[in-house]
This record gives C-alpha cells, sequence and structure tokens, in this order.
C-alpha cells in the first residue's frame, strides 16, 4: 500500500475539466432555489424584461388583481359605510399585526399602517423627542447619519427647527453605513432620539440592530428604525433588539403598490407616554363620540389620525400570504444568494470595465441590493431602461441592484448584468 497522501489523478490532461459558465451556474442555482416556484405569482415575471428595482416599487402578485377586484364589489359595493365599523376600522392593526409577524419580529399590538413613511417618521420621531426632552430639557439632540435617505434627513432638519433641538449629523462613507464606532462616538447624555437606517438606501449596508440598539440605550437615547429597505427582505427582531420605535416602506418588498401606506412599530412599553403631534380624530380614544377635546386612544391607535388609506392596503396581503409561506430566513438565504452571485459576476466582467462595488463584500453586512460605481453609471441607466432592463441610478455614480428575493431569479440577474457590461462598453 502506498504511504504517498496524494491520491493519483493521472494524466494533467484527465484535471481538465471545462469552466463552468455563468449561464450553467445561474441556471444550477435556479433549479436548487427552494423558493424559485414564487416567481411565477407575480406579474411579468414571464416577460423577458429584467427587473433590478423590487427595492424601489415591487412587482404586482398576480392574485392582487383579484383581491382588488373583489374588495370593490364585495366590500366597498356591498358593504358600503357599514365596512367601517365591520372590518375597515380594524384593518391597519390586523395587517400591521401580520407584518410585525412575519417581517418584524414584533408581537401583536405593536404595528400599525398609517400614513406614508414621511409622515409616520416625523409623528415617531416627534413623538421620542418631546418625550426625552420633558423628561430632561438637556437631551434635545436628534443623531441621524449623514449620508441616510433624503426624507429621513430633511425631516430631522425640520423637527430640530420646529423644537429648537441639535441636529447630530454622522459622517458615513457611502459605501457603508452607521456602524457601531460611529455611532458610538456621535450619542451621550444629550442625545434625546437616534434615528437609523437598517439597510442604507445607497449602499445595501446591513447595519447590526441590536448592536446599534444597545449603544443608543446605553446613553439613554431612544431609537427609531427606518425598515424602508428591510421589510420582507432582511429578518429584523425588533422585540429582541428591545427597538423602541420603527417605519417602515410597504410597496419595495412587500409589494404593496404605488404609494401603499407605511408601518408603524411602538414598543409596547412606550404606548401609554409617547404622543405624537398630528391629534387627529383617528387617534382619538372614542373616535365616534366626536367630543370636544383631543383625548390620544390607548395602544397603537393613538399614532393614526385621519381616516385609514384602505384600498391602499389591501395589495400587501398577498405578499404577507407569500411570506408566510416561504418564512423570512429562506427569503435572506435567498437574498444572500442572489447578491453574492451578483457580486461575484460583476467581479468577473464588470471589474475589467473598471466598476467598483460601492456595497459591503462581506454578506453579513449586506441588505437585499448591490451597488456597482462606475463615473458612467447615470448614463448606463438611462440606456438599459429603454433595453427593458431596470436597476435605478443613485450619486454619485451608484448603479443600484434590488434583487427582490421572491421575484427575482439568477439567470435574470445574470442576464441584466450582461446588459450593464454592453451599456458600459457603448457609454464608455
Ligand atoms: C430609507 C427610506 N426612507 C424613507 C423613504 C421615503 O418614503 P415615502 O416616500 O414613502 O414617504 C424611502 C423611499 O422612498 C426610503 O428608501
Ligand atoms: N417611493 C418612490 C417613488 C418614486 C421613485 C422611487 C421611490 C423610492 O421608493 C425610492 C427608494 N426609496 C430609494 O431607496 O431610492
Amino acid at each position: 500500500m502506498s504511504t504517498d497522501p496524494t491520491p493519483d489523478f493521472g494524466s494533467v490532461d484527465a484535471l481538465e475539466v471545462p469552466p463552468v459558465s455563468l449561464e450553467a451556474e445561474a441556471a444550477a442555482l435556479d433549479t436548487d432555489d427552494p423558493l424559485a416556484h414564487h416567481r411565477a405569482a407575480f406579474v411579468g415575471a414571464e416577460t423577458s424584461l429584467v427587473y433590478f428595482d423590487g427595492n424601489s416599487l415591487g412587482r404586482p402578485p398576480r392574485a392582487t388583481a383579484d383581491r382588488l377586484a373583489r374588495f370593490v364589489t364585495d366590500e366597498w359595493g356591498g358593504r358600503l359605510i357599514r365596512g367601517w365599523d365591520e372590518a375597515w376600522m380594524q384593518l391597519p392593526f390586523e395587517i400591521g399585526d401580520r407584518i410585525g409577524a412575519v417581517a418584524l419580529g414584533a408581537a401583536s399590538g405593536q404595528t400599525v399602517i398609517g400614513d406614508s413613511t414621511t409622515v409616520l417618521l416625523y409623528k415617531l420621531l416627534r413623538a421620542a423627542l418631546d418625550a426625552q426632552t420633558a423628561a430632561d430639557p438637556r437631551r434635545n439632540e436628534i443623531v441621524v447619519g449623514r449620508d441616510d435617505f433624503p426624507t429621513d434627513r430633511y425631516l430631522v432638519e425640520g423637527i430640530a427647527a420646529e423644537r429648537g433641538a441639535r441636529v447630530v449629523w454622522v459622517d458615513v462613507d457611502t459605501s457603508r453605513g452607521v456602524d457601531a464606532e460611529l455611532l458610538g462616538a456621535a450619542v451621550n447624555e444629550r442625545t434625546a432620539v437616534v434615528l437609523l437606517s437598517h439597510v442604507s438606501y445607497r449602499s445595501g449596508y446591513l447595519a447590526d440592530g441590536a448592536g446599534l440598539t444597545r449603544i443608543a440605550h446605553d446613553a439613554g437615547a431612544l431609537v427609531l428604525w427606518d425598515l424602508c429597505h428591510s421589510a420582507g427582505s432582511v429578518p429584523v427582531e425588533l422585540d429582541a433588539w428591545g427597538a423602541d420605535l420603527a417605519v417602515g416602506c410597504t410597496y419595495k418588498y412587500l409589494n404593496g403598490g404605488p404609494g401603499s401606506p407605511a408601518f408603524a412599530y411602538v414598543a409596547d412599553r412606550h404606548q401609554g407616554t409617547l404622543t405624537q403631534p398630528v391629534q387627529g380624530w383617528m387617534g382619538a380614544a372614542d373616535v365616534f363620540s366626536m367630543g370636544p377635546v383631543y383625548r390620544p386612544a390607548d395602544g397603537m391607535r393613538r399614532f393614526l389620525s385621519g381616516t385609514p388609506p384602505v384600498l391602499a392596503m389591501i395589495a400587501m396581503q398577498d405578499t404577507l400570504d407569500l411570506l408566510d409561506e416561504a418564512g423570512i430566513d429562506a427569503v435572506r438565504a435567498k437574498s444572500t444568494a442572489l447578491t453574492a452571485f451578483a457580486v461575484r459576476v460583476a467581479d468577473g466582467i464588470l471589474r475589467p470595465l473598471g466598476v467598483r462595488l460601492a456595497s459591503p463584500r462581506d454578506e453579513a453586512e449586506r441588505g437585499g441590493h448591490v451597488t456597482l460605481s462606475h463615473p458612467a453609471m447615470r448614463a448606463v441607466t438611462a440606456r438599459l431602461w429603454k433595453g427593458d432592463v431596470i436597476p435605478d441610478y443613485r450619486d454619485p455614480h451608484g448603479l443600484r441592484i434590488g434583487l427582490s428575493p421572491l421575484s427575482t431569479s439568477f439567470t435574470e440577474t445574470l442576464t441584466g448584468l450582461h446588459a450593464v457590461a454592453d451599456a458600459l462598453r457603448t457609454e464608455s
């Protein structure tokens, strides 16, 4: 018996295995993908269009056309004004609880569907700042990332001006997001509230939810999480993190449709003490008593203001059904596999053309999209849209590849990235 541990593979020729093409690899990944069958549940997935923008506006589920039609004929048309008492007054809480359960790690009674993300962020940020400064007037600073989504930054500036508060801007590398070190240096005994993006809209940087919440709490601050690019794409554990407040979009990975209303989360322990500034009748303790003065309702109702946009919250229920079936951990596994494949393909065919990865390379720090940077990306995006390849563009020089786990395939991802390479060759 030979003691040589090196196995004998015979001649060198026998070692030459033909390289697996990216096409074959994408096809194999699709075949092995346990969520692949969900793609057929979305309108348009059967066409050759490549959709890289599910992180701005998700595709419509096929089931939604029926659901909307049934709502118009049976509920709106059939029940008319009776629908409010019978179902619609509770709908913001029922759908909120479903989002909490499938996507946010939130026990029931803490999540509600309300206004736009912007309006809910305003209401909760004001509520948090006011409560903190009332308890301790020295706590009048709001901490926010300088690279956060514009609405977040504009709101913070507006609220600071309105309330005489101070803004503490956290400077962030545009390829990352606010991390533990940056946040630790920004918070102190003057911090009232920290507004944080869980997944950065620009880079896709995935923040450590539990870790950053702890850092804010250790400084005595409250945390408001912007979950727009997280909900339905990466697991969120608001209760386990000990988070205070959160807001997120429903038209991205929850496929609620253009302008579908946002959700708000307020941890149980804050619901009795926080009050928000848009005091409308739908947030009052007894809505139909129409009394002389506003008294906030108990529980999540106090974070509502006006009549809930019922029609606009119907569609998202189809994706909640799909998420229930698939489970958020499987969705995250697919999302990670998609972004990892996109990064590998970009390394292979786009890096030689001068493209730089403007997202974290470590998948543990990456959410559901990948940003690819090159000076020609604005023109490249315009060219791609004309050819039915739909990513989006964000300054500086960033092509965002949004990979919606339930509706995007690996082959679609590869086709789109080949189109990016072709467009870059034409544009540069
Ligand atoms: C991180 C983030 N926050 C807030 C918003 C704004 O939400 P809306 O326009 O629905 O108010 C978006 C997207 O539009 C976003 O990506
Ligand atoms: N609501 C929109 C309306 C029109 C165009 C884009 C959006 C987006 O959602 C952009 C997204 N928030 C982003 O991360 O860039």
